[in-house]
C-alpha cells in the first residue's frame, strides 16, 4: 500500500504503450539488436548474482529460458546464451510458433541445449519439463509488454513445473499478467526478480500483480522516457 512518501504510480510507471511509443522513437538512433544487448547484458549480470548469492558460482548451474516468439523471448535468449559462455549449463526452450532469430542464434553458437517444445513431439515436450525441473535458475522470457494476459500451452505446464527452489528471473513482466494494471487472475510466472527497461510497468507496481514481480530492476537500455 502507498505510504505518504511514496510517489503516484501514474509518475513512476510507464504503460506497454508508452514505451512501444518511446522505443519507436529511440530506434531512429539506435538499432533493435543494440538495445536488446543491453538488456540481455543486464539480465544476464542480475542472473549472475543471484547465482553467486545462492550457489557461489555460476559455473555448471542449470539455467532454463523459457523463451517466446517476440522480442521477450529474445532478451531471454541473448541472455542465456551470455550464461552459457560464463559456464552455466543454460537449457533454451522454446514455447511459442517460432523463435527470436537473434536470440536462437546466439544460444546455438554458445553451444546451449535447445529444445523446441512447440510441436507436437512427447520427447521434446518430456525433455522441456525435466530440463524445468532440474533447473537452478529459470529465466522468464515467454512473453513482455506485446502480450495478451494469461499462459497458453506449453508455457503454462511448463512455468508450473518451475521447482520452488529454482530462483526465477522475469524479463520485463511476469509472463502471463495484464502489463498496465494490477490485476492477476490469469494464470502467470511468479518471480524473484524482475528485470525491467525504461520504466515499471503498472502490473510491476499495483497490488495484487506486483505481488508476482519479485525485486523489481528497472535497466536503462537507450529509451528515454517521455
Ligand atoms: N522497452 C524497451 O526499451 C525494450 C524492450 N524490449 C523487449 O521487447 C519486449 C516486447 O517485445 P514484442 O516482440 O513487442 O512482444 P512480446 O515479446 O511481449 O510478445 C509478442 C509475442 O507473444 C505472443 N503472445 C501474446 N500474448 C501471448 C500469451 N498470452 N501467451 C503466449 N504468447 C503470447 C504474440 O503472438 C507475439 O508473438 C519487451 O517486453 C522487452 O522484453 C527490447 O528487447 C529492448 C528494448
Ligand atoms: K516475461
Amino acid at each position: 500500500m502507498a505510504g505518504p512518501n511514496t510517489p503516484s504510480t501514474a509518475i513512476l510507471t510507464m504503460t506497454a504503450q508508452q514505451v512501444r511509443d518511446a522505443e519507436r522513437e529511440a530506434m531512429r538512433t539506435v538499432s533493435e539488436p543494440v538495445l536488446m544487448a543491453r538488456a540481455a547484458d543486464a539480465i544476464a549480470a542480475e542472473c549472475e548474482a543471484l547465482l553467486l548469492e545462492r550457489h557461489g558460482r555460476t559455473q555448471g548451474c542449470r539455467v532454463v529460458v523459457l523463451a517466446g516468439s517476440g522480442n521477450n523471448g529474445g532478451d531471454a535468449l541473448l541472455a542465456g546464451a551470455r550464461l552459457h559462455y560464463r559456464g552455466a549449463a543454460t537449457t533454451a526452450v522454446l514455447v511459442g510458433p517460432t523463435a527470436h532469430a537473434m536470440g536462437r542464434g546466439e544460444c546455438e553458437a554458445a553451444g546451449a541445449l535447445i529444445i523446441d517444445a512447440q510441436p507436437d513431439a512427447p520427447l521434446n515436450r518430456a525433455a522441456a519439463r525435466q530440463a524445468v525441473e532440474d533447473a537452478d535458475l529459470v529465466i522468464d522470457g515467454i512473453v513482455g509488454v506485446g502480450a495478451k494476459p494469461g499462459l497458453r500451452e506449453p508455457a503454462d505446464a511448463l512455468v508450473a513445473a518451475i521447482p520452488s527452489r529454482a530462483i526465477v528471473v522475469a524479463v520485463d513482466i511476469p509472463s502471463g499478467l495484464e502489463v498496465d494494471s494490477g490485476v492477476s487472475t490469469a494464470s502467470h510466472v511468479r518471480a524473484h526478480v524482475t528485470v525491467t527497461f525504461t520504466a515499471p510497468k503498472p502490473c510491476l507496481i499495483e497490488e495484487p500483480a506486483a505481488a508476482s514481480a519479485g525485486r523489481v530492476v528497472v535497466v536503462q537500455v537507450g529509451v528515454l522516457r517521455r
